[in-house]
């Protein structure tokens, strides 16, 4: 059966000259979050090269203690990896301090991309604290109107800044744009077009007019969640199956085959060593069944991890305790 090379050899080119990998680990914790240390040492020895992560997952010291051991042992160098981190929306009034807390758990001094996690403000903690994002009446504590507001602009345009003045950061991002919020952004880009816009993205969830308006502005399309998230409800489509036993591969191979054989990159998460090891071949789909995986969704897509555009559900996904202090 047609067969591709490993999705962990593929790259494709981003808008700023540099290249990213089709295929990434994801590093939203398991219930133990120290187990990411593992999870990302196995994901690297099996070939993956891009780490997504955020200062919100709480889980970038696990990274830290995987990179400082697979640098150490000699199985990877510093420039083999593409590294991802987040600034998220409390600390959207200071993305560097932000990001030198990422730098600094991670344990090393640039990301290849920093990317805006939501287009809104939230309230912050006071003195670096995190602040939890809903009240306890579970209203959203925003800090400009998620609708009429233009701030979110303004972080876009700090984290610009930070790429065009230190050695911080690679190329820079979005994370969670609609067309909407896109559209209002891109005329007051000062110097860098984001080179990605991250979101859910999956057979369930097609959304080809937001994929064409970031393909017109050369923007990739990187998709989040490729299962669905906890309890992976994609891998439970009877055409998924049968495609994985056509080719000979894993469900899990073939919904992020959906994504690379498209352009787009695929983001998967797993805390089974087995799993993720049996992630990176890439069958090759063809135009039919690319093209019947994404009819799957249309006329009744189905949104699994956060409400659209963070209006509320992934707030109460908080684990404000274990996160990194943010220091002045
Ligand atoms: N920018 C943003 O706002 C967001 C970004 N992300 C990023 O994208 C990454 C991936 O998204 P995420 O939602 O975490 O992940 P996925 O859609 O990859 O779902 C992961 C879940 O699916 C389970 N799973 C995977 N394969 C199987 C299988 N074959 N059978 C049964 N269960 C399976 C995993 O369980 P198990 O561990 O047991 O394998 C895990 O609980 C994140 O980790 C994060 O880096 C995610 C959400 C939002
Ligand atoms: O990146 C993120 O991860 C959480 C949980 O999936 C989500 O709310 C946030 O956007």
């Amino acid at each position: 059966m047609a067969q591709n090379k490993f999705a962990t050899e593929i790259t494709f080119d981003l808008n700023d000259g540099s290249k990213i990998p089709a295929l990434g680990i994801g590093t939203v914790p398991p219930d133990d979050p120290s187990q990411v240390k593992d999870i990302i040492i196995t994901a690297v020895k099996a070939g993956f090269r891009l780490i997504d992560t955020a200062w919100y997952y709480g889980t970038e010291k696990y990274i830290g203690e995987a990179l400082k051991e697979l640098f150490d042992e000699g199985v990877v160098k510093r420039e083999d990896l593409f590294i991802t981190t987040k600034v998220w929306h409390s600390f959207w009034h200071s993305p560097e301090k932000s990001l030198d807390t990422s730098l600094s758990d991670l344990g090393i001094d640039y990301v290849d991309l920093f990317l805006q996690h939501w287009p809104i403000c939230l309230k912050g903690g006071p003195d670096g604290t995190p602040s939890k994002p809903m009240a306890d009446d579970e209203n959203v504590k925003y800090d400009d109107d998620p609708v009429t507001g233009t701030k979110f602009i303004d972080v876009y345009n700090a984290i610009e800044d930070i790429k065009a003045n230190t050695n911080k950061v690679r190329s820079v991002g979005v994370s969670n744009y609609s067309i909407t919020k896109l559209k209002q952004l891109l005329p007051k880009v000062k110097h860098f077009v984001p080179v990605v816009n991250q979101i859910e993205y999956h057979p369930q969830l097609p959304q080809q007019d937001l994929v064409d308006f970031c393909a017109e502005h050369k923007i990739l399309i990187e998709a989040y969640s490729p299962v669905g998230g906890t309890g992976a409800p994609v891998l439970k489509i009877p055409y998924v199956k049968e495609l994985a036993d056509k080719y000979g591969v894993t469900v899990n191979e073939i919904v992020n085959a959906y994504h690379i054989c498209e352009g787009r990159i695929a983001i998967p998460r797993s805390s089974n060593y087995d799993r993720i090891k049996n992630m990176v071949r890439l069958p090759k789909l063809n135009k039919e069944e690319l093209s019947a995986l994404y009819k799957i969704g249309e006329g009744h897509p189905v949104r699994y991890v956060n409400d659209p555009w963070g209006y509320g559900i992934g707030f109460k996904w908080w684990k404000g305790d274990t996160l990194s202090k943010i220091e002045d």
